[in-house]
């Protein structure tokens, strides 16, 4: 036979063999998107889509609270071919980010960002590394800033900022307030990181670092960015046709800009400080690790330049819309409670005894702190908290939960159960005065199982800057309060989690503008020498650079 009349029979053959492979696949497809065998109940799928229909864009925490009526405590979903599982309990959290925690602590990939956004092998950020050897040194590294003695260590600096921002709030700052409390929530975790005042730095310096957190939660939030991780085959689609891969682009430059920044900025303190060891009473995060590895201290490798600036982006990133977005959502609720703001005022001047409170009275400050718990059960920050991904298949009562599964511990519904809270819809600080639990009975102490909030997270990725966040934020808060008050703007503030509050990884107002209104002439003059003071604290702390 010639080889004309032989070409047809292998075009045949070749596309027989295509149209085989590509029903093997769809069927591969098709089944993966069917519930494992034992998985959780959960909503009813279809075929070759699994839940993808059931899942909503907005506010998915919502339609987890109902599922979790309606199918208890583990709620099973099919994201397409993926597995999650929604855990509604403390004990389950329990028993498996912590009892299992060797298991249950990896982070999903993200497509996107591994392989178009940071994808050196050093450009590694640690909310999003997967449970290895390598996160738990970075995890250990942290200690330094945010373990209780770390916090202490920079309390003057935290001080400094929240005097800043009390200061800037004088004679009609209010107006711009949003940016003030971005630019407090930014400088407070770069100064611990790399050791960088932010009023020393050109503008750009801020605008740049919220612009790539604007640009990469694009790239995060479903609905907004391509599901690639459910659609695989849409890596393939060229850049032509769709957006997100030059988008992917900018995010790169700006997150590696940023990374670069904080690199500098952690050498510049290295610098000084090996040049002149006491011109600077406190080293930052990045300027500890560079003048340990360059003692020798550490017996593992270094960390190469390029980790160190990914690490530091990573950590002021983790650090800094969740706290701003926490004290948006406490200020437009003091707005909406005259009452609740009165008895922590009240609380602020009993301490403050005629001045602004300090960092040494923070031990007293039991009702504000009542209230920052109280808002983070209330209107949890992160109310679905972040992910963690099973490297093994797991059993627990009963269900299985396969390989790859990826955990969600539902923080909004664990903080509403009506068995544990009185009233647990409304916004009431004083449950937390009654019982450090805010529940109606104290669990049984021993009972290592049951944390006081979901907000932060469980097991061995909870938030280390929990204590950080908490003291910070208390500080701050005790100096505002103490010289203003805060004041719905006309037409009011919208405290309605439906219509009041933003979609997205973090929860806060659609409209967070407030009013600051002095509380009297006197207070004036009292929050000028109060920033006075502390400005000189921080200086002698950080040095003349
Ligand atoms: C009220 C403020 C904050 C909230 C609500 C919050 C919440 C969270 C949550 C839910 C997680 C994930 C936990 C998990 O996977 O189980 C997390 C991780 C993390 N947070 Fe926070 N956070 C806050 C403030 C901070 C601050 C101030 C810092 C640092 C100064 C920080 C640093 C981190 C880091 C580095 C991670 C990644 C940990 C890991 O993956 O192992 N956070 N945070």
């Amino acid at each position: 036979m010639s080889y004309t009349e032989r070409a047809p029979t292998i075009t045949y053959t070749l596309i027989a063999g295509f149209a085989v492979f590509l029903l093997f696949k769809i069927a591969q497809w098709v089944r993966g998107t069917l519930r494992p065998k034992a998985f959780p109940p959960g909503p009813p799928i279809i075929p070759g889509l699994g839940n993808l229909l059931d899942v909503p864009l907005h506010k998915p925490y919502l339609q987890f609270h109902k599922w979790s009526k309606e199918y208890g405590d583990a709620v099973g979903i099919k994201a397409g071919t993926g597995n999650l599982v929604i855990l509604n309990t403390p004990a389950l959290v329990y028993e498996l980010f912590d009892k299992r925690g060797a298991t249950c602590s990896d982070r999903p990939d993200s497509y996107v960002i591994s392989k178009h956004v940071a994808y050196g092998p050093e450009e590694k950020q640690i909310a999003i590394l997967q449970y290895d050897d390598y996160y738990k040194r970075w995890r250990k590294a942290l200690q330094y800033i945010l373990a209780s003695g770390g916090v202490k260590r920079v309390l003057p600096l935290l001080e400094a900022e929240a005097c800043s921002l009390t200061h800037k709030l004088l004679h009609g700052g209010d107006k711009n307030y949003v940016e003030h409390l971005q630019y407090w929530a930014f400088a407070v975790p770069l100064v611990i990181t790399v050791g960088e005042r932010l009023k020393d730095m050109p503008p750009e310096y801020m605008e740049d670092f919220f612009h790539a957190q604007e640009e990469i939660l694009k790239l995060a939030i479903p609905g907004v960015a391509p599901p690639v991780d459910i659609f695989p085959i849409l890596k393939y689609v060229p850049e032509f046709c769709c957006s997100w891969k030059s988008h992917a682009r900018l995010v790169r430059q700006l997150i590696v800009g940023d990374a670069n920044k904080f690199l500098s900025g952690g050498l510049k303190q290295f610098k000084q400080i090996q040049e002149d060891p006491s011109s600077v009473r406190f080293q930052s995060l990045l300027a500890k690790i560079m003048l340990d590895q360059a003692d020798g201290e550490s017996k593992q490798k270094n960390f190469s330049t390029t980790e160190l600036g990914f690490a530091g982006q990573g950590m002021v990133a983790a650090a800094v819309d969740t706290t701003a977005a926490t004290l948006k959502n406490l200020l437009v609720t003091f707005a909406a409670y005259p009452d609740i703001l009165a008895k922590a005022q009240e609380e602020v001047d009993r301490v403050g005894n005629g001045t602004p409170p300090t960092s040494d009275s923070l031990g007293q400050l039991t009702y504000l702190r009542a209230c920052i718990s109280e808002i983070l059960r209330w209107r949890p920050t992160t109310p679905s908290a972040f992910p963690h991904v099973l490297t093994r298949d797991e059993s627990v009562g009963g269900y299985v939960y396969p390989k790859g599964t990826m955990l969600i511990a539902n923080a909004w519904t664990i903080h509403r159960n009506e068995e544990e809270y009185d009233r647990p819809d409304e916004f009431i600080p004083e449950r937390f005065i009654d019982n450090p639990f805010g529940m109606r009975n104290v669990p049984d102490v021993k009972d290592a199982s049951r944390r006081v909030l979901y907000a932060f997270g469980s097991g061995r990725r909870q938030c280390p800057g929990e204590l950080f966040a908490y003291t910070t934020i208390s500080l701050t808060l005790s100096k505002l309060l103490w010289a203003y008050d805060i004041l719905p703007p006309p037409g009011g503030v919208d405290i309605s989690v439906e219509t009041g509050f933003q979609d997205g990884l973090v929860t806060q107002p659609i409209n967070p503008k407030v009013l600051f209104r002095l509380r009297d002439e006197k207070r004036e003059g009292a929050v000028v020498d109060d920033l006075r003071r502390s400005e000189a604290i921080s200086k002698e702390i950080l040095g003349d650079s």
